[in-house]
């Protein structure tokens, strides 16, 4: 059975990674037109700073952010010292969703599961994890069927820059030889309901490089990308967004459907192509976004 949180339809086109060691960055974050914050206490944050950077989350997120958009922390890696200490933090400020970074293993997620289940928190904490080893992609099937039976896994997101590091192919435009280890992290987390959200592209000055791996993210499938500087934050939100023909050509398909004599039919003809049910029911599910979207954009 597929998670039923991924089933809520929830925008991830853009969420931007916030050092939480940087208070000028932390400012910010109210006034970022980005679907969600990912608080990072990983990469970012330098070892003898992180009781500093968890400190500063624990004081600042519960006023940030609280304008429907997704707030993730990403905590450090399960066999780091400072693990238990982001968990704790987590269990005081109740995120949206924790961010595991370097998953390998089912285990990972049943541990963090666990440790949130005992804790009593609620099961609207969700569990997010990074797809950024070889064995965590090779291991990908099993570790999307955690979020079976109501598990708390709802997303992957894949990180090439150490996937990168660890496999040694080289970061080029189009990656080619990294498509077919996406695809299956893509693949993997639709057959069981995940969300899956692309990597970060690290030259934030270069836009048209930018713009095109959105594109490819949004042809391969997924819901969004990881960001790191709020300038990537306004492409990704066109590029992960429905077009207008798509919209368009949505509407016309509930239309046909809705009209009398599509009732008792599981197939009919639109423009001259086979539409069914299915096809119905993408359209339902990209006219449920477009609703959310045009929802955010009416908040104050
Ligand atoms: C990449 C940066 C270090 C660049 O910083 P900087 O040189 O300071 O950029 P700018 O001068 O252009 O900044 C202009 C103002 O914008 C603010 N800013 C910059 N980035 C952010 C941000 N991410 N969130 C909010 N605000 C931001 C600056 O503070 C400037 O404002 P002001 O100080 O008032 O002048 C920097 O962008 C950065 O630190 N980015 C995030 C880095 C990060 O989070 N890394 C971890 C995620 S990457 C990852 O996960 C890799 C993955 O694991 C994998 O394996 O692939
Ligand atoms: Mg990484």
């Amino acid at each position: 059975m597929p998670s039923t949180l991924s089933l809520t339809p929830r925008p991830y086109r853009s969420l931007l990674s916030v050092p939480a060691i940087n208070p000028r960055a932390l400012d910010k974050v109210p006034q970022l037109a980005c679907d969600g914050v990912i608080f990072d206490l990983e990469d970012s944050v330098f070892p003898e700073r992180k009781d500093e950077a968890r400190e500063a989350l624990r004081e600042r997120l519960p006023a940030l952010a609280r304008d429907g958009r997704t707030r993730i922390i990403r905590i450090n890696d399960l066999s780091s010292p400072f693990a238990a200490a982001d968990l704790d933090l987590v269990l005081a400020v109740r995120p949206d969703a924790v961010l595991l970074p370097k998953v390998e293993r089912p285990q990972d997620i049943l541990f963090v599961q666990e440790r949130l289940d005992t804790a009593g928190c609620p099961p609207e904490v969700a569990i997010w994890a990074m797809m950024e080893t070889a064995r965590g992609i090779l291991e990908a099937g099993a570790i999307a069927a955690t979020g079976d039976r109501a598990g708390r896994l709802q997303a992957f997101v894949i990180g090439l820059n150490d996937l990168r590091k660890e496999s040694r192919v080289l970061p080029r435009p189009g990656r080619a030889f990294l498509v077919p280890w996406l695809m299956q992290v893509v693949l993997a987390a639709r057959a069981h309901g995940l969300c899956v959200i692309d990597s970060v592209f690290n030259d934030f000055r270069d836009e048209d490089g930018f713009e095109a791996e959105c594109r490819q993210g949004r042809e391969m499938g997924f819901d969004g990308k990881m960001l790191i500087h709020p300038v990537q934050i306004d492409a990704a939100n066109r590029a992960f967004a429905p077009s207008a023909e798509e919209i368009a050509d949505a509407k016309a398909i509930a239309a046909a459907f809705a009209r009398q004599e599509a009732e008792d039919r599981n197939v009919i003809t639109l423009d001259g192509r086979m539409i069914e049910r299915l096809h119905l029911e993408e359209a339902e599910r990209l006219l449920a976004l477009v609703q959310v979207l045009e929802n955010r954009k009416t908040m104050p």
